[in-house]
């Protein structure tokens, strides 16, 4: 074995000291790398579990890396115990091992470095990815330059849009506003940009467009027209129609207004309400002297009817209108059959009344003799003025008994009325009664002709009295024995 000291420094030593002190230091070199040993398999145990319970740490590298120092530290063991041991052969054994275990760690971490990058996406793969990165960014440039085009156009649209357009939040804060639009209220830029759109509205028509806007912001879409007045910069109210819709793809707190003039319109309905309303008040005039002037018409006619069918004096039926209902009486009575009566009531001495009293007290008598027969009547019979002093009752219904009783009663009635006339006395009066009750078809011409010559029969009795007409067939049979 070669000396590898200076053979001064070799004179000087004493190759058994030196042997001694070369053991002793492989000793202390032998208990450190035992403990490193020792140590170095207390780290590699809790790895490996550590390795297993999280994979994804990926602690592989780790461990190879340990195991490769830990075979390295045991050959350099093995190295320092053939000096230890003066066996040359071991000690060279134990150099070569550590450092084959040192190149195999370094070997194992390589490999598998290797196999990991193997797994990495291959350069066709890499460069077919780059292309569709940049296929993708340009339809991206794409996309951006449309949508820049589409906005270009909006704005083109907006600011040159032939009715008034605004631009708002939410809150109707102007954040855009067309040229249309300032001319619509006489307003410039300043005076629009950043103000509450609605506070350019009509007192009255404000609560409407905040009502409109909160519709929009709860529903986040649709759209709103509101009819509203915008105060022009001269003080008067422009008439607008005003769409408001949450703008696509602006987000939901941009609304677009389009503010329409529709003053023209409004002009036209106006002119055509105040139109309306003359023609109605017109009409509602006219209506109203047409309505007047049918009641008048009306009130003519009923008194013409009634001069017609009433006398003037007493108010009841006249000659003509008293022989027409009795006309209709008998026809029904014929042809059902039934009673019809006819009492002839005519006042007695009533030329004495006119001349000694005067014509005013006759007239007087002659309507209180009417009054008095009319209560002693039922509302179906009728009661008519025949003649001068002259009543006659038309009693449907009625035959000879009930005849009767109704002209006594008449008779009765008149007896106890009395008059103031001229003198101190009261002026009293009486009646005489013909009573003729129908019999078969007889015609009224001679019904009437027999109540009257009852009540002739009457007044040669003495008056003051009824008599009921003889039967004709009766007469008929006397005057054929
Ligand atoms: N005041 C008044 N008198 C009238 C009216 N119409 C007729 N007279 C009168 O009535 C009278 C009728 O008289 P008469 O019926 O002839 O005889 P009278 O005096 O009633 O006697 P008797 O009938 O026989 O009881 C006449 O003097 C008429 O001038 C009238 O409307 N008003």
């Amino acid at each position: 074995m070669s000396n590898p000291f200076p053979s001064t420094l070799l004179q000087s030593l004493d190759p058994a000291a030196l042997m001694a002190g070369l053991q002793g230091l492989a000793a202390v070199r032998l208990a450190a790398e035992a403990g490193l040993v020792l140590g170095a398999s207390i780290l590699a145990v809790w790895l490996v579990a550590l390795a297993v319970q999280r994979p994804e740490l990926e602690l592989r590298p780790v461990l190879l890396a340990l195991a490769g120092a830990f075979l390295a530290a045991a050959a350099a063991g093995l190295a320092d115990l053939g000096v230890l041991l003066g066996l040359g052969a071991l000690r060279a054994l134990g150099v070569q091992l550590a450092a084959g275990a040192a190149v195999l760690g370094l070997a194992l971490i390589a490999l598998r470095e290797a196999r990991r990058l193997r797994r990495l996406p291959a350069p066709a793969e890499f460069h077919q990815a780059q292309e569709a990165l940049s296929r993708a960014s340009a339809g991206q440039r794409i996309a951006q330059q449309a949508l820049n085009l589409s906005e270009g156009r909006f704005r083109a649209a907006f600011e040159h849009a032939a009715i008034g357009m605004l631009l708002t939040d939410m809150r109707g804060r102007v954040l855009r506003h067309n040229a249309a639009f300032a001319a619509l209220i006489g307003g410039d830029a300043a005076g629009i940009q950043r103000r509450d759109a609605v506070g350019l509205a009509h007192d009255d028509d404000q609560p409407a467009l905040r009502e409109a806007l909160a519709r929009l912001a709860a529903d986040g879409q649709g759209a709103v027209t509101v009819e509203c007045r915008l105060r022009h910069r001269d003080g008067r109210a422009v008439w607008v129609t005003t769409s408001l819709a949450a703008l696509p793809g602006a987000g939901a707190e941009t609304v677009v207004w389009q503010v329409q003039d529709i003053g023209e319109r409004k002009a036209y309905e106006q002119t055509l309400r105040e139109t309306r309303d003359a023609l109605e008040q017109r009409v509602a005039e006219r209506t109203r002297d047409l309505q007047e002037a049918n009641r008048r018409l009306e009130r003519a006619n009923r008194h013409l009817r009634r001069m017609a069918r009433d006398d003037a004096l007493t108010g009841i039926s006249n000659r003509r209108h008293l022989t027409s209902e009795l006309r209709r009486a008998r026809a029904a009575a014929a042809r059902y059959g039934d009673g019809l009566a006819v009492l002839m009531v005519d006042i007695d001495h009533f030329k004495r009344i006119n001349d000694n009293e005067g014509h005013q007290l006759g007239d007087q008598v002659l309507v209180s003799v009417a009054d008095t027969l009319r209560r002693c009547l039922r509302a179906s019979d009728t009661l008519g003025r025949y003649g001068g002093d002259e009543l006659c009752a038309v009693l449907p219904h009625a035959d000879a008994e009930a005849a009767l009783a109704v002209a006594e009663k008449v008779r009765r009635t008149v007896h106890e009325l009395a008059f103031r006339g001229r003198g101190p006395r009261p002026v009293c009066i009486t009646c005489s009664v013909g009573v003729a009750v129908l019999v078969g078809d007889e015609r009224v011409e001679a019904l009437l002709a027999r109540a009257d010559d009852a009540l002739y029969q009457a007044k040669r009795a003495g008056r003051d009295r009824v008599v009921l007409a003889a039967d004709p067939a009766h007469d008929r049979q006397l005057a054929g024995q």
